[in-house]
């Protein structure tokens, strides 16, 4: 049997629902750590709770220090994989900025539940066992973080929240799963691409993410310089255009040497430059925006901070947005 560690974080897989509220809350007791022992007969589980929060209260700061747990723990322990129970409202983003930052072949699988644990058709144990088979699976290796719910594995760079509250929220829009789980089998039917990974030891810079709209006005993307914020990333309009009221504002930040990065607020294809209007892609190219290679904005967001806190930014710009 493979040696996993299971690391605990939060969210609706580890809540209740309150009967005389209908809230749904953390509670202390744990009750996600309590089914460790039906886990038992799939693998040699090690449980850790790293911390008990609603993953809305999930900053890069607890990304970084799950970053530094799996780096210890691997390097202490013979580990074959890893395991995350995480809330599902910023899960897509602690695994991806988990890809881009620890360097290692062995499995990350990072799952969640959207019902809690006592509510009718919870599925925070079956995601958990599902997770635990993925991460004890030989191909799983070398395949960067994977997110598995609803016997569906996707990569943390492609997968994303796509619905409120159903159970298969998490879809890759992109390009789709890259595997599932059925009773007895996981099958990888794609493999991802190569992946560099940016190790970071702190996170002192900071970006803004805006999602453009029709008649946006420029203050708000000026009050970002005057605020001191390091980068900027755009979610603009169709193949990655935005209103020309903003253009004049975006040239001026970027001469100030603060990074804007843009993406597509489309769900779905990549931002380029194909416009040649006042503000379409093309003059945004030429005022030196980088365009993400179809990351949503939230992720992208994320590459763009963790390429600011490495130590050769320069190549780490390069590297992310293939610049
Ligand atoms: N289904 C969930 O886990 C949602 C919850 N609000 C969380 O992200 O913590």
């Amino acid at each position: 049997m493979k040696n996993i560690l299971l690391i605990h974080t939060g969210g609706t897989i580890s809540m209740k629902i309150q009967a005389e509220t209908g809230a749904v809350i953390p509670i202390e007791n744990n009750p996600i750590t309590l089914e460790g022992e039906k886990l038992k007969e799939y693998a040699n589980i090690k449980e850790i709770e790293a911390f008990n929060l609603p993953s809305p209260h999930i900053t890069p700061k607890e990304m970084l220090l799950l970053k530094q747990l799996i780096d210890r723990s691997i390097q202490d322990d013979h580990i074959d994989g890893v395991v995350i129970t995480h809330g599902t409202d910023t899960l897509e983003e602690t695994a991806y900025f988990l890809d881009l930052t620890v360097d290692t072949s062995i499995p990350i699988v990072l799952t969640g539940a959207m019902r809690s644990s006592n509510e009718v058709g919870s599925d925070g144990l079956y995601n958990l066992l599902s997770a635990v088979k993925v991460a004890s699976s030989d191909d799983a290796k070398d395949k960067g973080v994977l997110v598995v719910l609803n016997d569906e594995i996707h990569t943390a760079e492609n997968v994303t929240k796509t619905h409120a509250s159903n159970v298969n929220t998490f879809q890759s829009p992109q390009y789709g799963p890259i595997g599932f789980i059925s009773k007895s089998i996981v099958h990888f039917h794609h493999s991802p691409n190569y992946r560099t990974v940016f190790p970071i030891q702190s996170i002192a810079k900071r970006v803004a993410l805006f999602k453009v709209y029709a008649g946006m006005e420029p203050d708000l993307l000026a009050d970002c310089v005057e605020l001191g914020y390091d980068g900027i990333v755009l979610e603009g309009l169709g193949q990655g255009n935005v209103p020309p009221s903003i253009l004049p504002i975006i040239e001026e930040i970027i001469k100030k040497d603060i990074q804007i990065v843009l993406v597509s607020r489309c769900f779905n294809g990549i931002a380029q430059d194909v416009y040649g209007y006042a503000g379409g892609g093309k003059s945004l190219k030429k005022a030196g925006v980088i365009f993400a290679q179809g990351l949503n904005g939230q992720k992208a967001r994320l590459a763009l901070l963790i390429a600011l806190n490495h130590s050769n930014k320069t190549k780490a710009m390069e590297n992310i947005f293939s610049i």
